[in-house]
């Protein structure tokens, strides 16, 4: 960057000379008198006919001399200021998409995903802005007008001053114009936004659309929101198209008080029309970096905004983190029991407790199953163990180890969960199965697949674990999005495996086969899930009974059932829904 400053004002110092020439050459041409040498002849004779014809060729040498040397050089600024500028901004980016990777899900709740996007994304090219543009503008402003005020002082002081008259007007002007312009864009680019993601949440939901018979609705909105997006860019372009002119406007107004006011000059003998032409030639240099002063400051600012969100998130304190100092486990050596001693939990910002006062021990190897009303606490409760939060009260203990106390990326490699909601990236089966681990044969691949049911429907597809899934390729049922998750989930080979209602979409009989396989084949790992059907978890050891964050019933199937309390009912009332369906 200190290497482009100085190829800057190097330039600068270049550009200079070009007025500089054509004054020398314009006085030198005058001096020898026109009419005395007669006809000149072609170009080429002039070269070597007479001493005006010399004086020509000598200084236009001169002139492409500078005008080269004031290229390579802008051309060495850009390679250097502009280089680093994108390198820095390269590195910035990848510091930001690193922290966020590694804040905790609190952050993510709190912060929309397009704002948190928006940070990796337009904030760190506005960061760049200043590294690049605003700085390489600056100092161009500075050295450009600091050699050209030189040499015009040097000329006449006088003459300087008139010519300088209309320039706070376009530095006033510009700065104005390039803040309603700042400021225009980004209304703009927030209308853009909205656009956009009205168009792809109408595309996204298109079969709920048409279901719903909301075509017409929906095109609406869209116009209403593509109307506004049009008005606001008509006006931008509206003061966008008066910029130039009016620049144009001021530097006529500079030019023509040159000519007037220089023009009384030569008659007065105090300066040479060489002069003028160099003053013209001045002020038209001056012109963009007093007009881009406007502009830098506007950037600038807008950097500093950037900055300030950047800065947001970098020092953003991370405070569920790998923890370095942590004991090694190996496989073998992992039990995966599970323990809470009187956890308690509540979502930031929340007066509620998500999970309360909850104490239970879950052997390693066993199986358990939480279940409940919906919104009783049971996602809470599972988060807690793979540490997507941390309790504000009680530990929770993974193989007798406090989890704040696990190495979290060894933690996190041993749970296999699947969570909720299905994601699957747009990509293929055999990728998305293969995601929690680094590298998988194709017989653990398959393995997984069959294990998680899912194998036969893969095998179905043309092209197999390659079929593309989601906007590019195939959409899955349902339960097949399911037990692609499953299948991704027992890749890791988890001593513990968490499965958050993830047999909701498969038949029951589906989920027979998949509980069962997990029980024979995997006796070592525990396994932990949450359902609302009792025929997924009345095989279970032992069954939680969640309600208002808190466990009110536990024990294995046949226990609850003779309790007769909130399972039982659960239970009968599911009963009665399957008569009911056979009837
Ligand atoms: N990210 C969050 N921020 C704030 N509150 C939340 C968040 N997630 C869940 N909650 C609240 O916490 C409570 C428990 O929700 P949770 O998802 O754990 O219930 P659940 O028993 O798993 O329900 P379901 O069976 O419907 O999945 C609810 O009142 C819910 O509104």
């Amino acid at each position: 960057m200190f290497l482009g400053a100085l190829f800057l004002t190097a330039a600068n110092f270049f550009l200079i000379w070009i007025p500089v020439l054509i004054r020398r050459t314009m006085d030198e041409v005058e001096q020898l008198g026109t009419g005395q040498y007669g006809d000149f002849g072609s170009l080429f004779d002039i070269l070597f006919s007479s001493e005006a014809g010399f004086i020509l060729a000598y200084n236009s040498l001169l002139l492409i001399g500078t005008v080269l040397l004031y290229g390579i050089l802008l051309f060495a600024t850009r390679q250097t200021l502009i280089v680093s500028s994108r390198k820095i901004e390269f590195d910035i980016r990848n510091r930001v998409i690193d922290k966020l990777m590694m804040l905790p899900q609190r952050y993510f709740d709190s912060n929309k995903s397009g704002e948190v996007y928006v940070r990796a994304t337009e904030d760190v090219s506005r960061v760049r802005e200043y590294f690049g543009p605003v700085l390489m503008y600056t100092i161009n402003t500075f050295t450009r007008a600091g050699f050209i005020l030189t040499m015009m002082i040097i000329v006449n002081p006088e003459l300087t001053l008139w010519a300088l008259i209309p320039l706070p007007f376009l530095s006033v002007f510009a700065y104005w114009i390039s803040g309603f312009i700042n400021k225009y864009q980004l209304i703009i680019q927030e209308q853009y936004s909205t656009l956009a993601e009205k168009a792809q949440e109408s595309f996204s939901s298109i079969r709920l659309i048409k279901a719903f018979n909301r075509q017409d609705y929906e095109q609406r909105k869209f116009e209403e929101q593509s109307d506004s997006y049009r008005q606001k860019k008509l006006r931008l372009d509206l003061v966008e198209s008066l910029f130039h002119p009016t620049l144009n406007l001021l530097i006529g107004v500079s030019v023509v008080i040159v000519i007037w006011k220089g023009g009384v000059m030569v008659i007065d003998d105090l300066i040479t029309v060489g002069n003028i032409a160099e003053f013209v030639i001045y002020v038209a240099y001056l012109t963009w970096p007093v007009a881009s002063l406007g502009y830098t400051v506007n950037t600038f600012q807008k950097s500093l905004a950037s900055w300030e969100r950047i800065d947001n998130v970098l020092t953003e304190p991370v405070d569920i983190r790998d923890k370095d100092d942590a004991a090694e486990v190996s496989d073998d050596q992992m039990k995966g029991s599970v323990t809470f001693k009187n956890v308690s939990f509540k979502y930031p910002g929340s007066d509620e407790y998500a999970v309360k006062n909850v104490s239970f021990d879950i052997d390693g190897g066993s199986n358990v199953a939480f279940v409940g009303r919906t919104g009783a606490g049971k996602t809470s409760l599972v988060n807690l163990i793979p540490r997507l939060y941390d309790p504000a009260e009680g530990e929770i203990l993974v193989d007798g180890v406090n989890v704040r106390e696990w190495k979290l990326s060894e933690l996190r490699r041993r749970i296999g969960h699947v969570p909720q909601e299905t994601f699957l990236f747009s990509t293929t089966i055999r990728e998305n199965i293969a995601f929690g681990v680094d590298e998988a044969t194709d017989e653990e691949i398959e393995n997984a697949a069959a294990s998680a049911q899912v194998l036969e429907n893969i095998l179905d597809f043309e092209k197999k674990f390659e079929t593309m899934v989601g906007e590019r390729g195939i959409t899955l049922s349902g339960g097949q999005k399911q037990r692609t998750a499953i299948a991704r989930a027992l890749l890791k080979n988890p001593r513990i495996i968490i499965l958050d209602d993830s047999l909701s979409a498969v038949d029951t009989k589906t989920e027979d086969a998949i509980l069962t396989h997990l029980n024979d084949q995997l006796s070592d790992t525990t396994t932990i899930m949450i359902s609302h059907r009792i025929s997924a978890v009345k095989n279970a050891d032992t069954i939680f009974y969640i309600e208002n964050g808190s466990i009110i019933e536990k024990g294995s199937h046949d226990t609850l059932l003779d309790k007769k309390g909130h399972y039982a009912r659960m239970y009968q009332k599911q009963l009665l829904e399957q008569e009911l369906a056979q009837i």
